[in-house]
């Protein structure tokens, strides 16, 4: 077990260069399951924990992985041994439920455990399953494992009941191969839906409209290998230009799609830090005293849950009364307590925290309740007072590459060590 020791009150300055996105390469990489032939070659791919975990679980079903240079890889799935894929690695993170489209899609049966990822809520996937069987799938859940099987997948329209990423992306991939027109509605707009849908199409997969409410998919008999590059991570670019407004710095983050930041950099403008948009950076410049806004989190293009946590922690510090209302998850505001014992102060009344600024913060024994909620608690000891611990950072890994690198590359005292 490791933790990071933070001692605050440097102001953060410079550039940090944005990895490929978590939630783009977690669906990514499962999807290239679906190819029966040739070689997929992804570049941009962050060297996170749930991306290892992803590529034991892809060898295990027989895919043969190759690192290559530059944050790419290589995926042969031709060969694939295996429909099944039971693990320790499969219940750990989230994402691994898109090895139930996929491998839906490519063998018309698999065998999935339930996936894991961060508590932030009850996390269901009825409408995954809505979409499935609408496809034509038996599904059922044994012992902790999805088992899907299909005479064979015939396309239909599905309306989702709630708009869901998950779903929407899973549903997809078990769309791509089958027979005839399937039609979503009520999907998820998200840039990752985008970019999974692109890789599709890059693989000879037929699918239009993503990124808008209505995605068509028009089956196709077989998919092949291809070359992507994944699209810039939205919530770790989010991640800096927050700490950048904390810290009072002053941060470019670049190799980003400024559009996908629009939500971000909006609410930071709002509160009276400068945000300046470059073709593919953004900075953020701390210009003086900043003031308290409202946040309600709202599938993209509104604010995103998983930047509601960090900024959470900037509207601590910042001057009067904020709201920072939850509309996905029931459950992702356990940071708030362990910002407490840093001295903020925040309630948390149902979906909403209330969050009255204060001066500073000081320096604690903290945890890392979940992946977001472990960023928040790092930008928390780079604003406080004195030292930081940050305990259990394995979720702050399931995400973020070398977050303490990073920083230190932007003037942060930060260390990572046994703990
Ligand atoms: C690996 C990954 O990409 N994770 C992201 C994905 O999670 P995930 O795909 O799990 O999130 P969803 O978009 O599916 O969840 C949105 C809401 O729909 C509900 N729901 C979802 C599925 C379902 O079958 N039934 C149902 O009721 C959920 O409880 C939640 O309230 O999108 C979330 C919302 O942007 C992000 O916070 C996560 O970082
Ligand atoms: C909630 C998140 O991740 P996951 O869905 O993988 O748990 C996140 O990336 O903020």
């Amino acid at each position: 077990m490791e933790k990071l020791i933070i001692e605050g009150g440097t102001s953060l300055k410079g550039e940090v260069d944005i990895n490929g996105a978590k939630n783009a390469a977690v669906a990514i990489l499962p999807a290239t399951v679906l190819a029966s032939k040739g070689k997929c070659i992804i570049e941009n791919i962050p060297d996170i924990e749930d991306i290892q975990c992803l590529k034991r679980i892809i060898s295990d079903l027989g895919g043969k992985i190759q690192t290559l240079e530059d944050n790419s890889i290589e995926i042969d799935a031709s060969n694939l041994t295996t429909y099944e894929a039971c693990t320790e690695d499969v219940r750990k993170m989230r994402a691994s439920y898109y090895l139930d489209g996929a491998l839906l899609g490519r063998f018309k049966k698999a065998k999935v455990d339930l996936p894991g990822g961060c508590p932030i809520g009850v996390r269901p996937i009825d409408q995954h399953i809505k979409g499935f069987e609408a496809l034509g799938a038996h599904v059922s859940i044994e012992h902790g494992t999805v088992i899907l099987t299909a005479e064979k997948l015939v396309g239909t329209s599905i309306f989702f009941d709630v708009v869901s990423v998950g779903a929407t992306i899973n549903v997809m991939l078990a769309a791509v191969l089958a027979e005839g027109v399937t039609t979503l509605e009520n999907v998820a707009k998200e840039p990752h839906v985008v970019d999974v849908a692109n890789f599709l199409n890059s693989m000879g997969a037929d699918i239009k409209g993503a990124g808008t409410d209505v995605i068509r998919i028009k089956g196709v008999e077989e998919l092949s290998g291809c070359n992507y590059s994944v699209i810039p991570d939205q919530i770790e670019a989010a991640t800096f230009m927050i700490a950048a407004a904390a810290t009072k710095g002053d941060i470019t983050v670049t190799n980003v799609i400024p559009k996908h930041l629009e939500p971000i950099s909006a609410k930071l403008a709002e509160m009276g830090a400068e945000v300046i948009q470059g073709d593919d950076s953004v900075r953020v410049r701390y210009k003086g005293t900043l003031k308290g806004v409202n946040i309600k989190t709202l599938p993209y293009p509104g604010f995103p849950t998983d930047a509601q946590q960090t900024m959470c922690t900037l509207l601590s510090v910042v001057e009067g009364r904020s709201l920072i209302t939850e509309t996905i998850y029931e459950a992702r505001h356990k940071h708030v307590d362990e910002l407490k014992k840093m001295g903020a102060n925040i309630k948390v009344e149902g979906r909403t925290a209330i969050i009255d600024g204060v001066d500073k913060l000081t320096g604690a024994i903290v945890k890392a309740t979940d992946l977001r909620a472990g960023a928040a608690m790092v930008i928390a000891g780079l604003i406080a007072e004195g030292t930081t611990q940050v305990y259990n950072i394995e979720h702050i890994d399931r995400g973020y590459p070398h977050i303490e690198k990073k920083f230190s590359k932007l003037g942060a005292n930060i260390s990572r060590v046994d703990a």
